[in-house]
Parts: C-alpha cells; structure tokens; sequence
C-alpha cells in the first residue's frame, strides 16, 4: 500500500521501526523522525544532502539517531545530577520520544511543519510541567525554531543544542569561519583558550564555545559551503569524535568521522537559560548553502 499523502508535499511513512515525514516541495526535499522531532535529510534542489547519517544507523525505537539534527533537550551532555543517577540519558530525553505532529503550511516553495511534546512535572529527572514545541520550516534554507513553554509555577535551568551533524568529503579539508576571536572551553582536556584562526579538525575536538551568536560558515565541504545563523543561543559545540572516540560511538562506523562535523547552536554552560514560570525560551536555527568564493 502506497504511503498516505498528508498534504501536496508530505508523506507519512516509516524507516525501519520509526514513523517519519518526508517532505518534498520545488525548493528542497527533508525527511524528520517524529521519534525526537528529528531531521535527519535535508537537500536543496540540485545540492548534496547537507547532514550526515551514519551507514550503521538503524532507526529503532527509544535510541537517538547518529545524525542528522538530534534536539538534546531539556539538558545538554550529562544530567546535572547524572553522577548520582546514571540512568538520566545523555543529551535529555527528547530525542527519544515520540512528537506530535502538524502540517502548518505546505505551499509549492515551503513547507512549515510543527512537532510538539509535554511533559507532565513527573519526570525526576525533569519534574516541571511544559509545552516543547519544534518549528521546521522547508525551502531554500532549513530553519528550526525550538520553543520551551514553562507550563508550570517554578522556574526551571535549560540547556539545549541543535546537535547538526555536516556532511563533507573529508574532515581534513574543512575549516570553520567567523569564530577568531571567542573563547573556547576543551571539554576533554578541560582547558580554555581564544581561537584565533580559522578552525580545522585535526584531532578529536569536543568544543564549547562561548560567542555573540553571530553567523557561522562551513567550507572546505567538497560541495556549496554552508551558513548557520541562530536567534536566542550564544554558545556553539564544535564536536568531532576523530579516531579512537568513533571506535566507541553507537551506530557508528570507525571510519565515518572522516564524513562528517557537528557545529551544535546551543545554550549550555554560561549560556544556560532559566525558563521563568509563564515564560518561554526559543533557540533558533536557520542553514543555508552558498557558493564558495571563487567558483
Ligand atoms: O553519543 P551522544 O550521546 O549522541 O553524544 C555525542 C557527543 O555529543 C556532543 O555534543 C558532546 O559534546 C560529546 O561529548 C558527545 O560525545
């Protein structure tokens, strides 16, 4: 049986044991996981994909996607209190849960969907009442707005990432532009510095840095270089796991961090947010190809 048609340019099917949504309107095509609100393809007409899937990625109920875009909410990295308690997931639990799912807009050139999920104040590991809700917006740039409604009357501390994993045809040759100057907390060796050139993976790097949220560029890609512009988050994550690191990763094949980077809009470390009881806190995401100088 075909796959139901949900508007002109949505299909809702399934990949292994996940429902997912595929998008295909004139300006691009995308697929999302409704398990995390997970965009794991997104390709302009007449562009390489942009995001990274692991080969080994098998799509299956309650394990995070290796790639793609994770939503690492509502902590990021280890639970505050993950040393007493282990079993608190890493990157939070969203990515793990199955969303709620709506067709916004679907016009020939853009596509809005909306995904959204509560949680009840019963959690111990998250015991606040909220509405988490992710705006996906299709066309010729990828955008994702991710906003967290405080539902309840205590203000809770959130830390977040968009965790983007880039494709490109070999680590080596890329570099990372608009970061000189920021300062840098090395989450392996727990040193801190200034970047003072443009950035280049040469080993395993597990970055936070702390910047004005100014616009980011990727090139270097073997394709079209890539912009990233963000609203509501001053901290970025560069993240590769290099070459002992991949042998450990789940869904992961060694050889792969030579495919892809994570450059992750964030807010974590001096860049966590408190959510006041009413309030809300929105972290967006917007990516989009452009030529390389020089073509
Ligand atoms: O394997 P996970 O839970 O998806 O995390 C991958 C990586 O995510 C990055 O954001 C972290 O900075 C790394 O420390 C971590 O290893």
């Amino acid at each position: 049986m075909a796959d139901p048609e949900v508007s002109q340019n949505v299909i809702l099917s399934h990949l292994n044991e996940l429902p997912v949504l595929h998008i295909k309107n004139k300006s691009a095509t995308a697929s999302i996981a409704l398990q995390g609100a997970h965009v794991y393809e997104y390709q302009p007409h007449g562009q390489k994909p942009m995001l990274f899937v692991s080969d080994e990625e098998p799509f299956k109920k309650g394990s995070a996607i290796r790639g793609g875009i994770p939503i690492c909410w509502p902590w990021f990295g280890a639970h505050p209190d993950g040393a007493k308690h282990p079993e608190y997931p890493s990157h939070g639990f969203a990515r793990t849960t199955e969303w709620e799912w709506e067709v916004l807009e679907d016009g020939e050139e853009r596509t809005d969907i909306r995904l959204w999920m509560e949680t009840d104040g019963k959690n111990p590991a998250f015991p606040f009442p909220v509405l988490v809700e992710l705006l996906v917006c299709v066309d010729q740039n990828l955008s994702l707005s991710l906003t967290t409604n405080n539902l309840g009357s205590q203000p809770f501390t959130l830390t977040q990432a968009m965790h983007t994993y880039f494709s490109c045809n070999n680590i080596a040759d890329v570099q990372l532009h608009n970061l000189e100057g920021y300062t840098y907390y090395d989450s392996l060796s727990l040193n801190q510095g200034a970047i003072t050139d443009e950035f280049r993976f040469d080993r395993e790097i597990d970055w936070v840095v702390l910047d004005d949220g100014q616009p980011v560029g990727f090139g270097g890609l073997g394709h079209w270089d890539i912009n990233m512009r963000r609203k509501g988050s001053n901290s970025l994550v560069i993240w590769n796991p290099w070459i002992e690191k991949s042998k450990t990763l789940s869904h992961f094949r060694e050889e792969e961090y030579k495919q892809m980077f994570c450059v992750e809009a964030t807010n974590t470390s001096e860049d966590s947010r408190i959510v006041l009881p009413e309030g809300s806190q929105t972290l967006c995401l917007s990516l989009e190809y452009q030529e390389p100088a020089g073509l």
